[in-house]
C-alpha cells in the first residue's frame, strides 16, 4: 500500500469523537476498501485538556494552521454553526483539501458560494451526515435521483424534536424532561434552542430542497415553526382524532403558468396514525421522496447521536478519499435554477381547531360563519360538554393558511368563543 491519506478532523464533540473512535476501530477495513490507509493527522479543538482521549501530539487549537498544512488530504469538519467553520472550510478548500463537513446549518446559508469555491479548487464537498444523521439521502438525491424529476419531499429530519415528539404521546412525558433526555443521549444541537425553535429542520429542508429542485434554497426562504407551542392538550386532541403529532418538513416544487415555484415549510402538523411517518419513533428520521419516474421512495433510519452520524461522515470520507485516491472529484455542484418561493400564506393546508365555547344557542352558527368569511371548508365538527365547558373540534378542508391563519384571528375575538386551545396543521387526511 502508498502512503497514508491524512486526515484534519475539526471538533472533537459528539460526532467528532464518534468519528475518531471509528476511523480507529476500522483502520484496516477502511485502507483495504480505498486503498491507501487514513491517518489522523491532527485534531482541532478548543480545549486540548477536556481530550484526554486523544493521543496529545495531534492535539491543535490552531485549526487554520492545520488545515493548511502540506501533509494535510482531506478535512472533516465536525465544529458546527457558521464561524468559524465557513473561514475553516474555505481555507482548506483553497489550500486543495477536499471537505466532509456534518455541517447543515452552514450549507443551507452558504451552500452555492462553499460549492463553487470547492468547483474551482477541485476538490470535493460533502455533507451526507448534515440532513437526517446515518440515512444516505443526500448522495442519492445528488446523484442516483439526478435523471428524475422530483416534485415533493416530506419527512421528519429532526432527532431531537421527533425524540420529545414521541416521548409525549406514549408517556405522557413533559416537554423539558424529554429535551433533557435528548441532550443527554446526543441527539441536541450544541444550543438546543435550533431543535426546538425548527431552525435545524428548517437548514435541512433548506438543503434538501436545493439538491431536488436545483436551485438555492437557503434556510430563510423557509417557514418555520418549531415545537415549542405544542401542548399536551395539542397531543391529546390528535390522539382522540387517530392522529399523531410530528415535526413535518415539506419542500414541494409547485408548477405555475409563470413558471414554477418552490414552497418550502417547517411546521408541527397531526398525522394519522396509521401514516408512515406516524411510526417514526425516537430519534429515527424518515423522508419520502416523490419523483416523477421513480415514483415514491422512502429513507427511513437514525437521525442523530454520534455513532450513526459518524458513519455518514465516514461513508463520505470513504468517497472523497477515493476520488482522491484515483484523482479525480465527484458529483460537483448542481446547475442552479432560480424559481422563486411561494409564501406561506398561499400554500394550501388544513387546520385541526379547537376552541372552549359557551354553549349558547347560535354558538355553532357564529363559529361557521367566521370560517365562511374567510373562504375555508369546514370537514367535520365535533361538539363535546355543555355550558361554558363545551369544546368545538373543528377539521376544515384544504385552504390557503393566510385564510386559515385570519380565520382563528376573528375566531378570537368571537364573545362566544372562550378560547382557542389548540391549532395544529393537519397533513395526509384523505
Ligand atoms: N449530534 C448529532 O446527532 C448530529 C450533529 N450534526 C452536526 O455535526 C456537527 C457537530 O455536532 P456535535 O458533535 O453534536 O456538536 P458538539 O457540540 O458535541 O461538538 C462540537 C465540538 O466542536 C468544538 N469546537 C467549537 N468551536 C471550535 C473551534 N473553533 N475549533 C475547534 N473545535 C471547536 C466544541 O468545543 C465541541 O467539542 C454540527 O454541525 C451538528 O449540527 C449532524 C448530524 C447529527
Ligand atoms: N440536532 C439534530 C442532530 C442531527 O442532525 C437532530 O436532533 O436531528
Ligand atoms: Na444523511
Amino acid at each position: 500500500m502508498t502512503a497514508p491519506l491524512r486526515v484534519a478532523l475539526l471538533g472533537c464533540g459528539t460526532v467528532g469523537g464518534a468519528v475518531l473512535r471509528l476511523l480507529d476501530e476500522q483502520a484496516a477495513d477502511l485502507a483495504a476498501r480505498i486503498g491507501r490507509p487514513v491517518q489522523v493527522a491532527g485534531v482541532a479543538v478548543r480545549r486540548p485538556d477536556r481530550h484526554p482521549e486523544v493521543p496529545a501530539d495531534l492535539l491543535t487549537t490552531d485549526a487554520v494552521g492545520l488545515v493548511t498544512r502540506d501533509d494535510v488530504d482531506l478535512v472533516v469538519e465536525v465544529i458546527g454553526g457558521i464561524e468559524p467553520a465557513r473561514s475553516l472550510i474555505l481555507a482548506a478548500v483553497e489550500a486543495g483539501k477536499s471537505v466532509v463537513s456534518a455541517n447543515k446549518a452552514l450549507l443551507a446559508e452558504d451552500g452555492v458560494a462553499l460549492h463553487a469555491a470547492a468547483a474551482k479548487a477541485g476538490v470535493d464537498l460533502y455533507y451526507e451526515a448534515s440532513v437526517a444523521g446515518a440515512i444516505p439521502l443526500l448522495r442519492p438525491l445528488r446523484e442516483s435521483l439526478a435523471g428524475d424529476q422530483i416534485r415533493r419531499v416530506v419527512g421528519i429530519v429532526n432527532g431531537t424534536t421527533n425524540y420529545i415528539l414521541s416521548r409525549m404521546a406514549e408517556t405522557g412525558a413533559g416537554f423539558s424532561e424529554a429535551l433533557a433526555e435528548a441532550t443527554e443521549l446526543g441527539y441536541a444541537e450544541a444550543d438546543p434552542t435550533a431543535d426546538v425553535d425548527g431552525f435545524d429542520a428548517a437548514a435541512k429542508a433548506a438543503i434538501l430542497a436545493s439538491l431536488s429542485f436545483h436551485t438555492a434554497v437557503t434556510a430563510a426562504d423557509v417557514h418555520r415553526e418549531g415545537i415549542s407551542a405544542v401542548s399536551a392538550t395539542d397531543v391529546a386532541r390528535a390522539a382522540e382524532i387517530g392522529c399523531t403529532v410530528k415535526l413535518l418538513a415539506i419542500c414541494e416544487r409547485v408548477p405555475g403558468e409563470e413558471g414554477d415555484t418552490v414552497a418550502v415549510r417547517v411546521h408541527p402538523a397531526m398525522i394519522p396514525t396509521s401514516h408512515p411517518l406516524a411510526a417514526v419513533g425516537g430519534a429515527f428520521n424518515a423522508v419520502f421522496v416523490e419523483a416523477e419516474a421513480a415514483g415514491q421512495l422512502m429513507f427511513y433510519g437514525q437521525g442523530a447521536g454520534g455513532e450513526p452520524t459518524a458513519s455518514a461522515v465516514l461513508g463520505d470520507l470513504v468517497a472523497v478519499a477515493r476520488n482522491r485516491v484515483a484523482g479525480a472529484a465527484g458529483a460537483g455542484p448542481t446547475a442552479y435554477a432560480e424559481l422563486p418561493a411561494r409564501p406561506i400564506a398561499e400554500t394550501p393546508t388544513r387546520y385541526h381547531v379547537s376552541l372552549d365555547v359557551a354553549d349558547v344557542p347560535g354558538v355553532l352558527a357564529t363559529v361557521a360563519t367566521a370560517f365562511a368569511e374567510h373562504g375555508v371548508s369546514i370537514a367535520t365538527v365535533r361538539q363535546d360538554g355543555h355550558g361554558d365547558a363545551a369544546t368545538l373540534v373543528i377539521v376544515t378542508h384544504s385552504a390557503p393558511d393566510a385564510a386559515l391563519s385570519s380565520t382563528i384571528a376573528a375566531l378570537r375575538e368571537v364573545p362566544a368563543v372562550r378560547g382557542v386551545t389548540s391549532v395544529l396543521r393537519v397533513e395526509g387526511l384523505s
